[in-house]
């Protein structure tokens, strides 16, 4: 009988989720007298998050907070480190919290990741490898339940290169004079209509169910994230401030939304600054339409956006390129944990031999394999023994399992990675082809 992959995936997802902690990080930690645990019960998930809060330089939570966030979050395991010695022992030290997803590989396929957020270590037990205990804790699980990727977005850039997870997903920030950018797009024919921020809430999973799967570095959106985006969220600050907007096809289907606020120039009416939170379109005409509309907003000056493609389109809709200060940074990281199955899942940008050698400073999934990829881009794996010869014609390529993670999704070429001295291979030009994708991988939220 063969599973179907929907299936597959939510065996996988049960199984992270009660998965018991990581045996070796457990005793690193119980060296230093500290506890590592899961987090189960509802006090126990309030203390954890007022410790995430913390962490994050949030404000403590109030009883209102804490039952939104204990209801918007049962899909994601909590674990949490302990001192018993501390006042108060019931509040984590650290904190990280993991789910299985799927994430959109080059070709269409989605591939399990165990997507890591809420990493945090208080002040007072910093510095003392409590977070590499947590991260590595929670990638070996993962691997020992067959997950062959992880995934993660970052408050700084710095924190997770050591523990194998590369920035495979830049993306562009973008200032815009909209007064001066002019529209040269299309024009499309469908209705844009301002709607409630509940209707937006109701259509956006389902829009971003069907745009995810086509677009290479996309994961779901976790359901309660849904509310903060439309300020839902019965503790949500401000959310009147959040406006949203629908464009409709001729045929009276909904096929992009959009959310965004604005802020008043107090001194300047018509200077004031219109910000997106998500502009969600399932084909060009959708693009097309938010974009024109947000660049046409009276009383705006200028637009800002984040978390577009490197390669957005709206470059080529606007008249004025430098009218759009546009910023590049590194937003989704990868992980892989099973470079075979990683490898076999995606397609490749041009045929031939690979003969990879990967190092992986944590030992989880290094080795040597042989990629054969054919003239339609799909690949087999195979592995490359130790102290075998490369078979003559396939092009090697020495590189850490962080490399390999940067040039996964095609949206970094392995030819820049070995310009900057991070990967070596006899043939630059080829591997890059191989390795590349005609699509910058984009994500367009954080987790
Ligand atoms: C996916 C996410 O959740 S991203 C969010 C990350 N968390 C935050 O930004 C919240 C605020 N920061 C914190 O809570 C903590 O400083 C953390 C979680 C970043 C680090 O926790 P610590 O327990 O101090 O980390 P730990 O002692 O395990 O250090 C692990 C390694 O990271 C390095 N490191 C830790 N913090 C930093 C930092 N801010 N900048 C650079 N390196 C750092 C350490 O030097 C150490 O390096 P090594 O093991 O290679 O020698």
């Amino acid at each position: 009988m063969t599973t179907h992959p929907a299936d597959a995936l939510s065996a996988l997802v049960t199984r992270q989720r009660t998965a018991p902690v990581d045996e070796e990080s457990a005793r690193r930690l119980a060296a230093n007298g500290l506890e590592l645990s899961l987090v189960t019960t509802d006090d126990e998930r309030d203390a954890w998050v007022q410790s995430v809060a913390r962490g994050f330089l949030d404000t403590e939570r109030d009883a209102g907070q804490l039952a939104a966030v204990r209801e918007r979050s049962t899909y994601r395991r909590a674990v949490g480190v302990y001192d018993p010695s501390a006042p108060e022992p019931a509040a984590p030290v650290g904190s990280v919290a993991g789910w299985v997803t799927d994430l959109t590989v080059p070709g269409g396929a989605t591939l399990p990741t165990l997507a890591v957020s809420a990493v945090t270590v208080a002040a007072t037990h910093h510095r003392r490898g409590i977070a590499r205990a947590l991260v590595e804790g929670e990638l070996r699980t993962a691997a020992a339940l067959g997950v062959p990727l992880a995934s993660l977005t970052v408050s700084e850039s710095q924190l997770y290169g050591r523990y194998g997870f590369g920035a495979a997903v830049p993306v562009t920030s973008w200032r815009i004079d909209n007064r001066r950018a002019g529209w040269i797009g299309p024009e499309p024919g469908g209705r844009v209509d301002f709607v409630s921020r509940e209707r937006f809430r109701e259509l956006a999973p389902a829009l971003h169910e069907r745009v995810r799967p086509r677009v290479v570095g996309e994961v779901p959106v976790p359901a309660g994230q849904w509310d903060s985006f439309a300020g839902t969220r019965p503790d949500a600050k401000e959310a009147g401030k959040n406006r949203a907007v629908q464009y409709t096809d001729a045929a009276g289907e909904v096929r992009g939304l959009l959310v965004y606020g604005v802020e008043e120039n107090p001194v300047d009416y018509p200077r004031s600054t219109a910000t997106v939170s998500l502009l969600l379109a399932e084909n060009p005409d959708a693009h097309a339409a938010l974009w024109r509309f947000v660049l046409g907003l009276d009383l705006i000056g200028e637009v800002r956006a984040s978390e577009l493609s490197v390669d957005e389109p709206l470059r080529w809709m606007i008249a004025d390129q430098r009218a759009a200060h546009v910023e590049v940074v590194d937003h989704h990281y990868v992980r892989i944990l099973d470079v075979s199955a990683a490898l076999e899942a995606r397609r490749y940008g041009a045929p031939g031999v690979l003969a990879l050698d990967v190092t992986d400073p944590l030992g989880i999934t290094g080795g040597r394999w042989l990629l054969d990829v054919d003239d339609d881009g799909r690949g087999v794996v195979e592995a490359w023994p130790d102290g075998a010869a490369a078979p003559a014609g396939a092009t090697t390529v020495e590189l850490g399992v962080t490399e390999l993670a940067i040039a996964y999704l095609g949206g970094v070429s392995l030819a820049t990675l070995v310009a900057a001295g991070r990967a070596t291979t006899s043939d630059p030009a080829h591997a890059a082809r191989v390795l590349g994708w005609h699509e910058a991988p984009r994500l367009s939220f954080w987790y």
